[in-house]
């Protein structure tokens, strides 16, 4: 469990977090969003006491980072999976990390087989493609076997396969109980990752709820619709007092109306359905629409 406090961190004149209070819970992979410069990596590094609190304060089970008897069985971060010395293989890379943090290296091949890397084992590091230096990474935060996990944009510029192989591993370590943030601005991807989502923007929560719940609560959920009877139908939905909109290819989209009431009314006066299909909202829509004020540099308008 991670218990962040009326965190806030100032450089200068600049807040970059501001006044931040969330939690993430164990046995859910829970996704960290906020558009640039909305001071993710600033909480992340202040989770790992590599950055000191302006006031506030973060506990990990209870306690700050500074405080953990041994932080690595606590907590496991991969937070810039190029860290990494290029001439050490991946498995002398490991045991330079267990031995440093008093680990024994009979976890290395534990970690080493957890994510698939036994076989490039003794291969260095340097050459290794960015999935492979990802595995690396994650490999390193497992050492400790810790409860709370950290993960700042693991799948950014993987391949497919590396993307999925990232969100069934954290989902798998979720399973587990343990507890797991991943930052990302890949947010199809966090649709599919994430059960909870904590956003913020300019240093501030926006939002903390399940991922679910964010996505229905800020965009608008609709009903398509098609039928040989539109027309009939699309006047008495309108009649009904529900908002219609025909498109290019004849279908209906009502807002304010759920399928089931759509279906019955449609039944009762005896209109034949062809398509009948509740339409939700993206994550893309709904950070969108909670976030927009909160983006820092907005892009200039093209085409005026
Ligand atoms: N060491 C620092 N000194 C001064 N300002 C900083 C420092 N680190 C971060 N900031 C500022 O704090 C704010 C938050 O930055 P942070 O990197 O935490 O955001 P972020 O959400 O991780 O952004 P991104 O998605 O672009 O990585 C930004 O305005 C940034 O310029």
């Amino acid at each position: 469990m991670i218990e962040a406090i009326g965190l806030t961190k100032r450089y200068g004149n600049t807040v970059a977090v501001d006044d931040l209070s969330f939690t993430v819970a164990p046995g859910r992979v829970t996704g960290f969003l906020g558009p640039n410069g909305a001071g993710k990596s600033t909480t992340m590094r202040m989770i790992l006491g590599l950055d000191r609190p302006t006031s506030g304060k973060v506990l990990i089970d209870g306690k700050p980072y500074t405080q953990l008897d041994r932080p690595l069985r606590t907590v496991g971060a991969l937070l810039d999976a190029k860290w990494v010395h290029p001439n050490r293989s991946a498995r002398a890379h490991l045991e330079w990390l267990a031995k440093s943090n008093g680990l024994p290296s009979q976890r290395v091949d534990e970690v080493l087989d957890l994510v698939g890397l036994t076989k490039v084992a003794k291969r260095r590091a340097g050459g290794f493609s960015l999935g492979m230096s990802q595995r690396l990474g994650i490999a390193g935060a497992l050492l400790g076997d810790p409860k709370v996990l950290l993960f700042d944009e693991p799948v950014n510029g993987l391949d497919p396969e590396g993307i999925l192989w990232i969100r069934q591993f954290m989902q798998g370590l979720a399973a587990e109980g343990r507890t797991v943030l991943v930052s990302s601005h890949l947010l199809s991807e966090m649709a599919l990752t994430a059960s909870d989502l904590v956003v913020i923007g300019r240093g501030k929560l926006i939002s903390q709820s399940s991922t679910t719940e964010f996505v229905e609560r800020s965009t608008e959920n609709t009903v398509r619709v098609r039928s040989p009877h539109a027309d009939k139908l699309g006047a008495m939905l309108l009649d009904k007092g529900f908002t219609v909109r025909e498109g290019e290819d004849g279908a209906l989209t009502v807002s304010g109306a759920s399928s089931d009431q759509i279906g019955d009314i449609a039944a009762s006066a005896g209109v034949v359905l062809h398509e009948l299909s509740p339409q939700r909202g993206s994550l893309e829509e709904a950070f969108m629409q909670l976030t927009g004020d909160s983006v820092e540099y907005h892009a200039a308008e093209t085409g005026k």
